[in-house]
């Protein structure tokens, strides 16, 4: 893969206008259920082979969470997971009826009793929730996509209550409809299918979340448009084997963009400004301009390491001059301090961690920092993840005040992947950050509604720039710039830089940080003609 190229789209390109309905499963993805069905398995067969042990004098061999429990238990119908556990052990017993009283020592009578520990203990102790799922869940139904609860338990509605959970849910599909309506169980689709039919969406515009292999296979087996593998349990390749688009440890790690995207094209249909002589003049029609410029892979080519990137003189010449016609804002994924460094202008703007911390010189009055109540949970983030990648080669953790960076461009290629478990593991820490992606880089950055779109607009009117004489530029290379393309669309002029494989809301490209440097003088010398000082 080159340099210019993403393999991924930012936020995995997710956009909320493709779904009408979200279909979520219970166990797992949105509560943590699975422990207090464990401990009730544990507490009923423990009794049971321990009553037996006396009576028999067998030894005594207790029912094991990690081992039995997703061997033989964990997913089944009730009275099949009885079955299954009893048969492993050797022993048989007569299955009964679903009516049988919980003391009686049949398949039925025993899932029974098990079922009235687990009902006993969501009572007593409630019900554990992952607050990620909610959250995304509340967002989702905010902008307007239906959502489901699909689960094969019988006990789903008891576990909605006891987390207080009924109201996130238009619909909700349980082990009980399964029964009456004699749908199949998972990895058939049907329970899926019959959620979305009642929330009227279309299986290719509703998503699936799931956090089992047969879920999984499900939610494909539907024809759904999204399947959202979540691993609470190191089966990542699994899961994507079964069919999952898209693998993470925590629906923290979920990013469905909100906002309406801007037009985008083809790299491909997009002019290079520079082979249009006269273009920037055109585009000024006598106007001032506003400049704002990326700074990695735009006012420097993309290198080994974040430290290498230095400025050129020849490049911070034609920057300084610029500035003395128009103002030149630097917007980067970087840290404001570093950028400021680097890029070395005291008369510029800067706006660092992708636009969450802005600062301008003093005449300015430019002060803005709408990550500040994110602070604490970056650092420790960035300390987390400095520890738990000490040990991959070539891995860097690049830690801003309102973002954190982890490099993966001098990792073996078969190693990337466990860099990306490492940053899901963090991430599932802390609900408050969320994961982006850039060039051989995975970014932690506040879940919070700003990037550099927002940073450019909050600049142009901070500093009464946003006035209809005003022509704003925007010139940058990596999927976050593509956010202040977007907002410039109808008013201003994006300008991408290199030619990524990915659709652009940029209205021209210039091929290299060469061509930024040129394309920066002659905007100056046409500012100059027109005797903007
Ligand atoms: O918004 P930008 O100014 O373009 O910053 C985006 C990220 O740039 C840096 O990383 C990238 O450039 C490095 C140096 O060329 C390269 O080694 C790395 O692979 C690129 O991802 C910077 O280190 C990050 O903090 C910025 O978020």
């Amino acid at each position: 893969m080159s340099d210019t190229e993403c393999s991924y789209c930012d936020d995995a390109g997710l956009r909320i206008q493709d779904f009408d309905a979200a279909v979520f499963d219970l166990d797992g993805v949105v509560t943590r259920t699975a422990r207090v069905h464990a401990a009730s398995w544990k507490r009923l067969f423990d009794e049971y082979l321990g009553r037996r042990a006396d009576e028999t004098g067998e030894p005594f061999q207790p029912f094991d969470i990690d081992k039995d429990y997703r061997r033989y238990v964990d997913g089944k119908p009730r009275y099949d997971g009885v079955a299954s556990f009893l048969e492993s052990r050797g022993i048989a017993l007569p299955r009964g009826d679903p009516s049988d009283p919980p003391d009686q020592e049949t398949v039925c009578g025993l899932g029974n009793r098990k079922n009235r520990y687990f009902r006993d203990s969501l009572k007593q102790d409630g019900v554990e929730v992952f607050e990620s799922t909610v959250a995304l869940i509340r967002r989702l139904r905010d902008r307007g996509v239906k959502t489901a609860l699909v689960s094969s338990s019988r006990n789903a509605r008891a576990v909605l209550d006891a987390g207080g959970l009924a109201d996130l849910f238009d619909v909700c599909i349980d082990g009980n409809d399964a029964a009456r309506l004699g749908l199949k169980g998972k990895p058939r689709p049907d329970l899926f299918l019959v959620a979305a039919e009642r929330l009227g969406a279309e299986p290719d515009r509703a998503m699936v979340i799931e956090d089992a292999i047969s879920g999984v296979q499900a939610g494909r087996a539907g024809g759904f448009a999204l399947v959202v593998g979540v691993d609470r349990s190191s089966q990542a390749a699994e899961l994507r084997r079964s069919g999952a688009d898209l693998v993470v440890s925590d629906l923290a790690g979920l990013h469905i963009r909100t906002r309406p995207t801007a037009p985008c094209q083809s790299v491909h249909a997009v002019p290079r400004i520079l082979d249009r002589p006269g273009e920037i003049g055109r585009l000024l029609d006598g106007k001032r301009a506003a400049v704002f410029l990326d700074y990695d892979g735009t006012l420097t080519p993309i290198v080994a390491r974040p430290d290498e990137a230095i400025l050129s003189e020849g490049t911070r010449a034609a920057v300084k001059a610029l500035a003395r016609r128009c103002m030149v804002g630097i917007i980067s994924g970087r840290d404001r301090a570093d950028v400021e460094r680097l890029v070395g202008l005291n008369e510029l703007v800067y706006a660092g961690s992708h636009g969450f911390d802005i600062s301008g010189p003093r005449g300015l009055k430019v002060q803005h920092e709408e990550g500040a109540g994110f602070a604490a949970a970056v650092r420790e983030a960035a300390e987390r993840l400095g520890k738990v990648l000490a040990g991959v080669e070539g891995a860097l953790v690049e830690p801003k005040r309102f973002a954190i960076a982890v490099h993966y461009r001098q990792v073996a290629e078969d190693e990337v992947p466990t860099v990306e478990d490492a940053v899901d593991r963090v991430l599932a820490e802390f609900a408050d950050l969320r994961k982006t992606f850039g060039k051989k880089v995975f970014e932690l950055r506040p879940r919070f509604d700003w990037d550099k779109g927002k940073a450019v607009l909050w600049v142009l009117e901070a500093l009464e720039l946003d006035e209809a004489d005003v022509v704003p530029f925007y010139v940058g290379d990596d999927t976050t710039d593509e956010d202040a393309f977007a907002v410039l669309t109808q008013r201003g002029v994006g300008i991408l830089v290199g030619c990524p494989a990915r659709e652009t809301a940029a209205r021209y490209v210039l091929d290299r940080p060469a061509d930024v440097q040129r394309f920066l003088e002659d905007l100056t010398t046409v500012l100059k003609e027109r005797g903007h000082v």
